[in-house]
C-alpha cells in the first residue's frame, strides 16, 4: 500500500492530539485516502521532555532534518506565534508538501503570501484548525456559502474566553481560578494573555475576513478589548450574559471588525453558546441567518479539524491520479 509520509511541527496540546487520531485511525485513513498515513517526524523546542511517540519516529528541533526527509508529503503545524513557523511553512511549500496549519497568528499574519505560494507550487494548505478548532466554519464558507454573499458576522471565537465567562457566571468563581482550569484543560494558551486580552479572538477574526471579503481591515482600527478588563462584579451580576464578541461586516468599500465583551440578552443567537463552545452567526443574502456551533478549543477538536482537512486534500489529490 503507498505510504503518505507526514511530519508534525510541534508536540503540544494540537499536536500530542494529532498523532493520536492518526494512531488510533489509521485503518479508516487507509480507506478514506487509499494510503498508510506514517508520520516519520516531530519538531519540538525542548530536547529533554519526554515525549511518547514510537522509537522510529524522528524526534528533533532541526526543521533541516525533516525537510531533508526523503518523500514527506504533507506538515501538521501546531507550533506557537508567527515566526519561525512562517519560515517554516514558506520552506516546506517549496519543498512541495502540503500544509495543515492551526496557528492563527502565523497564518492571519502571512496566510495570503503562503496560500499564493502554496498555488504557484502546485501544494494546498488546510487552516480549518485556525479558527474555531473543531467547527468547520472555513470550509462552511469555501463551499457551500460561494453564491451567497455574508453580510454580517457574529461569532464567539475564543474557547477560553467563554470558558471562563460560563464558568464565572455560573459557579460564582473568580477570573483567575477558572483560567487556571482552562489552561489544565488544554484550552488556554500556555501563555494565556492572547486569549484574555482579545488578540486570539482578533486573529481568527482577521482570518475570516481574508476569506470572506479578501481583504482585513487596518489592524490599528479594528476595536479590541478581551475578558480581562471586565469587572468580575459585572460578570456574575449583569442583567443579560457577557459574551466575547467578534464582528465583521463590509461597510461601502471599507471592513470593518470589532473584537470585545458584549452584554447579550436571550433573544440573541450566542446567548445559550456556552462554555468552550465557539459559534458563528453569518447573515448571507440567500440563505438567511446561519449559525455553527461547536468546542473552540482542546486536542480532540483542533486534531479532529486537522485531520479533516488532511482527507480533503488527498482525497481531492487521490481523484486527481485515478482521473
Ligand atoms: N490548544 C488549543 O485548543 C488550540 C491551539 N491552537 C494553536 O495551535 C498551536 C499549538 O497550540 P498548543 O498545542 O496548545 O500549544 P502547546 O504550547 O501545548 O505546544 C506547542 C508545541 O510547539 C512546540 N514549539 C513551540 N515553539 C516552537 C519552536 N519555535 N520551534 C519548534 N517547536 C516549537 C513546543 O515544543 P516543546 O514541546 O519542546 O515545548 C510544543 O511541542 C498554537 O499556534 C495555538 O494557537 C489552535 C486551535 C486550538
Ligand atoms: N486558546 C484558544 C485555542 C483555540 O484556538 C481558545 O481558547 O480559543
Amino acid at each position: 500500500m503507498r505510504i503518505i509520509k507526514a511530519a508534525l511541527l510541534g508536540l503540544g496540546t494540537v499536536g500530542a492530539g494529532v498523532y493520536e487520531v492518526i494512531r488510533h485511525h489509521q485503518e479508516q485513513l487507509q480507506e478514506l485516502v487509499g494510503a498508510e498515513v506514517q508520520v516519520v517526524a516531530v519538531l519540538i523546542q525542548d530536547e529533554n521532555k519526554e515525549r511518547e511517540v514510537a522509537n522510529d519516529v524522528l524526534v528533533t528541533n532541526d526543521i533541516k532534518e525533516i525537510l531533508a526527509i526523503p518523500g514527506l508529503e504533507v506538515i501538521f503545524e501546531s507550533i506557537v506565534g508567527a515566526e519561525p513557523a512562517n519560515r517554516h511553512v514558506d520552506e516546506a511549500i517549496e519543498r512541495g508538501c502540503h500544509i495543515i496549519t492551526a496557528n492563527k497568528e502565523m497564518f492571519a499574519k502571512h496566510g495570503d503570501v503562503l496560500l499564493e505560494k502554496a498555488r504557484e507550487n502546485d501544494v494546498q494548505i488546510g487552516f480549518e484548525a485556525t479558527v474555531a478548532a473543531g467547527v468547520p466554519v472555513i470550509r462552511t464558507i469555501q463551499q457551500q456559502l460561494q453564491l451567497n454573499k455574508i453580510e454580517r458576522v457574529q461569532a464567539l471565537l475564543n474557547g477560553t474566553s467563554n470558558f471562563i465567562l460560563t464558568e464565572m457566571r455560573q459557579k460564582q468563581l473568580p477570573f483567575a481560578e477558572v483560567l487556571k482550569t482552562a489552561q489544565s484543560l488544554g484550552f488556554a494558551e500556555a501563555d494565556p494573555t492572547n486569549d484574555v486580552e482579545g488578540i486570539d479572538a482578533f486573529y481568527k477574526i482577521m482570518i475570516l475576513s481574508q476569506l470572506i471579503y479578501g481583504e482585513q481591515p487596518e489592524w490599528a482600527t479594528v476595536d479590541l478589548k478581551g475578558i480581562a478588563s471586565v469587572p468580575e462584579d459585572e460578570i456574575y451580576h449583569s442583567e443579560g450574559r457577557y459574551k466575547h464578541m467578534a464582528e465583521l461586516k463590509k461597510v461601502g468599500n471599507h471592513v470593518q471588525a470589532s473584537v470585545q465583551p458584549v452584554v447579550i440578552d436571550d433573544q440573541h443567537p450566542l446567548y445559550s453558546v456556552e462554555g468552550v463552545d465557539n459559534a458563528v452567526v453569518l447573515e448571507t443574502s440567500l440563505a438567511g441567518t446561519i449559525m455553527i456551533q461547536g468546542p473552540g478549543a482542546g486536542s480532540k477538536p483542533t486534531a479532529s479539524a486537522m485531520l479533516e482537512d488532511f482527507i480533503h486534500i488527498f482525497q481531492t489529490n487521490k481523484a486527481a491520479v485515478l482521473n
